[in-house]
């Protein structure tokens, strides 16, 4: 929708925060409800850019949240800052330093182990506001006495007084917000951090630096909870010492799972609902205590048949209304594209890696001494392994063998236990995998690693970013279409492995041989000068084989391949070289012919079969 109208979502957020205060109050909403409803929606934000981007579930905002309003505060009230947005300011930057030291520490860990250490840090804040520094933070009483908000313009100084002039002041820094937030995610850095969401492992394996990304999107959220701290203070003339509670973290992750996490809207419409039910239960039904009981059971309700939350039952809905209009166009799906009609793969060329030293002959790897031992078995034993520029070697040995545990090494995605491996002249054993993809040594996988949730073009653009842009980089205010060689990138690419039609759908709509293909692209969208292809036929049609055959064959002109298959055929048709492992070892190299006929090969590995099959 806002790829066709630019803006569209902005204007539209202007225009209803321009009306709200003057519409709301009439449907039961007080003027400090809504003042409230914008503050918890900026923490939201942030929030929603750590779990519905990133996947980061954190219980810690009131970390945040309390840190940059009671350092605002204490400024107004007790430093000598009468300067309301300068105290804003100094307070987000206290949160954002605070969310920095902190993320170092909790982001060692993922999934329900981040969880719980955020809960722990979000104890320990409370800790210190209440007892070691309660002589700055007033401990339980708070800091009362917090002016309300001011501007200096340099000529004149606004100041907002009224519920209408404050509104306008959070209102105003809200949209902001939401536009940073709705720039970032839109960016080449919002995309990466929606691939680490789907799948970190690949996202790491693709080039990305996955916790400096993680670490940045922690620091921004919690500048946005910093930031919405001091709001509140200056909302409420007081800055409540309850701002720390668990339960205020616990309240921004239920409201955001009501709302709809990963749409940047959904904390605002979950703290709508929220702090309407909640003044409607206490203030106009007056159900005492008992108001949590029923506000609890319409949360279970939400949560249990709007799963993806109030924005995501708009989202559909809207979906459903222009799809019986008949909006929406359905892209063809593989089997229905005649293979004539297809891109064939020569038909873009696409950019390839120049070899640092300029080199086009000699080898572009060398293995000395390789092994890995786990635990108490030897996976791979002492393996000394060559290619060379330009060639097409073929990997084969029995299940068990140790072929993908050699690739895993060679990727740098397991460190080895004793062994070189030598990349374009340069030592990279026990580097990281993402650098030494940054180098461009990458694989596709056995089974597919893709980005399931996101189109095929946004699991092209993650490979292509981190040749494009390095493994870290905070463009968060770019948009996509200003990366200088992307488009091109994704067209080639696309076009090289036959998915052109089916750019813009959903990973998850693909065929079985369509997700192979994809993830063979994922691997060449980085440009690699060497690339690893693991089992690429694995579990495909005889006609789904034949086709890839091809399409190995067309990426292979001037590029470098290892390709590992247990498709003796198809291998021996494709590579120039074959290398047999066998229970760990490197047993036998030579050409197809040699391997064929070689009796070490047909007694000690094919035990004969390759001979019937011949
Ligand atoms: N992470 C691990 N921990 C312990 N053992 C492992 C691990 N990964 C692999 N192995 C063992 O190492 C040996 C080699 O496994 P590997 O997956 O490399 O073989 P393979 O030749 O690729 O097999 P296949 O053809 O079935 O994929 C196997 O015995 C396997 O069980």
């Amino acid at each position: 929708m806002n790829r066709q109208r630019p803006f569209l979502v902005e204007i539209l957020t202007l225009l209803a925060l321009i009306a709200a205060p003057f519409v709301l109050p009439h449907l039961g909403f007080s003027p400090t409800t809504i003042n409230r409803i914008l503050i918890w929606a900026m923490v939201g934000i942030g929030f929603d850019l750590l779990f519905g981007y990133t996947g980061l579930l954190s219980f810690g905002q009131s970390a945040f949240f309390g840190t940059g309003g009671m350092f605002a505060a204490w400024l107004l009230t007790q430093g000598s800052f009468t300067n309301t947005m300068a105290a804003l300011v100094v307070g987000t930057l206290v949160a954002g330093v605070a969310g920095y030291l902190i993320g170092l520490v909790a982001l060692r860990r993922s999934g329900i182990y981040f969880a719980m250490i955020t809960i722990a840090i979000a104890e320990v804040f409370f800790y210190l506001e209440f007892n070691p520094l309660a002589a700055y933070t007033g401990g339980e009483n708070g800091l009362p006495g917090v002016p309300r908000p001011n501007l200096p313009l340099g000529f004149t100084t606004l100041h907002f007084n009224t519920h209408l002039q404050v509104y306008a002041f959070i209102a105003f820094w809200y949209f902001i917000g939401l536009v940073l937030a709705l720039r970032l995610v839109r960016s080449p850095f919002g995309l990466v951090l929606r691939a680490i969401r789907e799948n970190p492992q690949r996202a790491l394996a693709l080039g990305h630096n996955t916790h400096s990304y993680k670490l940045a999107v922690f620091v921004i959220a919690a500048m946005y909870a910093g930031f919405a701290g001091g709001l509140l203070g200056m909302m409420q003339g007081f800055m409540p010492p309850d701002a720390f509670m668990f339960a205020t973290s616990a309240e921004i992750v239920m409201q955001t799972a009501i709302g709809g996490a990963g749409t940047l809207f959904g904390p605002l419409l979950g703290a709508a609902t929220w702090l309407y039910l909640s003044d409607l239960f206490q203030v106009t039904f007056k159900l005492g205590t008992t108001w949590k009981l029923i506000l609890g059971l319409v949360f279970v309700l939400l949560v249990v048949f709007l799963r993806r939350g109030i924005a995501g039952g708009i989202a559909d809905l809207y979906m459903l209304a222009t799809r019986g209009r008949g909006a929406t166009h359905t892209a063809p799906a593989a089997a229905t594209v005649p293979a004539a009609q297809r891109v064939t793969g020569n038909a873009v060329a696409l950019k390839q890696r120049q070899s640092p030293a300029g080199r086009q002959s000699g080898p572009i790897l060398q293995v000395k001494g390789l092994s890995k031992r786990y635990g108490g078995l030897l996976a791979n034993k002492d393996i000394d392994f060559s290619v060379n520029h330009g060639e097409i070697r073929g990997i084969i040995g029995p299940n068990g063998a140790g072929k993908s545990t050699f690739f895993k090494m060679l990727t740098c995605e397991v460190e080895p236990t004793t062994g070189t491996i030598t990349f374009e002249g340069r030592d990279i054993t026990g580097m990281g995998v993402a650098d030494a993809c940054q180098l461009g040594l990458t694989k596709s996988y056995q089974i597919n690693q893709l980005f399931e949730r996101l189109t095929v073009r946004q699991n092209l653009q993650i490979s292509a970013l981190a040749e494009i842009r390095g493994k870290f980089k905070l463009d968060f205010l770019k948009s996509m279409s200003r990366v200088p060689g992307l488009a091109e990138q994704i067209e080639g690419t696309a076009a090289l492995v036959h998915l052109t039609h089916r750019l813009d759908a959903p990973v998850s709509e693909l065929a079985y041989g369509e997700k192979r293909r994809l993830e063979i692209g994922l691997a060449l969208a980085s440009s690699p000068s060497l690339l690893l292809l693991d089992e690429p036929l694995a579990g495909m049609s005889h006609e789904e084989r034949v086709e890839t055959v091809a399409l190995l064959k067309s990426i292979a002109q001037g590029r470098t391949l290892v390709v590992i298959d247990h498709d003796m055929d198809s291998l021996f048709e494709l590579v120039e070289r074959i290398t047999v492992l066998q229970e760990g070892s490197l047993l036998v190299e030579g050409t197809p012919e040699e391997i064929k006929s070689n009796p070490k090969v047909q007694e000690a590995y094919l035990g004969g079969i390759y001979e019937e099959v011949a």
